[in-house]
């Protein structure tokens, strides 16, 4: 039988669930069906000490049961966001089972577009992939949200001067140069009262119309630039962040068969990429680490 306390160690923190539930949601209310495609993870924190320390599940909620629950959630209560959605899985959790003291929901949403506006007929949209995240501790609730892969590219009207040049440094100066990048961002809000799918929209709107609006000096700038629109339109975000890779263009040398290329042909290196990550915050505005804790890949 498993020790409960030991004099070598103790249980740290812990979650567990299902992961990557992968749901279609079909609303036929109508003949002009809606469709929300989603990939969930659930999982639960809370007294699980005994299910780690003694073998002892009975607080130990299955993930298949999570798995299960995500299913029925979508049937019963359709998906009016994810955001909404996740919201909805974390008070049902911490509802139903005391020792579930909080969890840990996280989605991503695949967008459908109607072919032709056809009333049941979609083409997946590759833009982005949105994504959402609820942190549930206790009665507390913070939703993160965001999006990845949502590609950009301005042909000119960026520029990298100015930095500084030792031994190693071979990059020359520009002022006229591609921009391209894949945008990944997380936007944290500091309240549930939240309208997801039209805030989300538009504060894609703003990165994107950001990008567009000026010169860029370098990526570092132009993500700051973005940051901050989004948060002075938005009292209801205290925080966005954002992890980007510069990819690189490189004008491709065509003197080898007498060629000029005046910034017209580029070589698109996909690696090494530069990488650029930034947060921008509310001034004054609480910070919330725990609940960034889990989402990878960004500072
Ligand atoms: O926008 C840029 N930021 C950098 O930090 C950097 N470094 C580099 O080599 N090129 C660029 N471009």
């Amino acid at each position: 039988m498993t020790e409960k306390t030991t004099d070598t160690v103790v249980l740290g923190k812990n979650q567990y669930g299902k992961a990557e539930n992968h749901v279609v949601r079909i609303n036929r209310d109508t003949d002009r069906h809606e469709i929300r495609d989603l990939v969930v993870t659930s999982q639960l924190r809370g007294d699980l000490e005994e299910v780690h320390t003694l073998g002892d599940n009975a607080h130990c909620v299955p993930t298949d049961t999570q798995k299960q629950t995500v299913f029925a959630f979508a049937q019963q209560y359709g998906i009016e966001s994810p955001e909404q959605f996740l919201l909805e899985l974390a008070d049902h959790f911490t509802g139903e089972f005391e020792w579930i003291t909080g969890g840990r929901w996280a989605a991503q949403e695949y967008a459908w577009n109607r072919i032709n506006d056809h009333d049941h007929c979609f083409v997946q949209h590759k833009d982005e992939v949105r994504t959402a995240v609820v942190v549930a501790d206790g009665e507390e609730r913070t939703v993160i949200s965001g999006f990845k892969d949502l590609t950009v590219l301005k042909s000119t009207q960026s520029g990298f001067t100015g930095y500084p040049k030792d031994k190693y440094t071979v990059l020359p100066e520009t002022e006229d140069r591609i921009m391209s990048t894949d945008v990944a961002t997380r936007w944290r809000y500091n309240t549930t009262d939240v309208d997801y799918d039209a805030v989300y929209e538009n504060v894609k709107k703003i990165i994107l119309t950001k990008f567009t609006d000026h010169y860029s000096k370098a990526l570092q700038e132009t993500l700051y630039l973005m940051g901050k629109a989004v948060i002075e339109a938005h009292p209801e975000i205290d925080e966005i962040k954002f992890s980007c890779p510069n990819k690189h263009h490189f004008v491709y040398d065509l003197g080898f068969c007498g060629l000029e290329n005046d910034k017209e042909t580029h070589w698109a290196a996909d690696r090494p990429y530069g990488l650029i990550e930034a947060t921008i915050q509310r001034k004054g505005a609480a910070e919330n680490e725990s609940a960034w804790m889990g989402i990878a890949g960004f500072c």
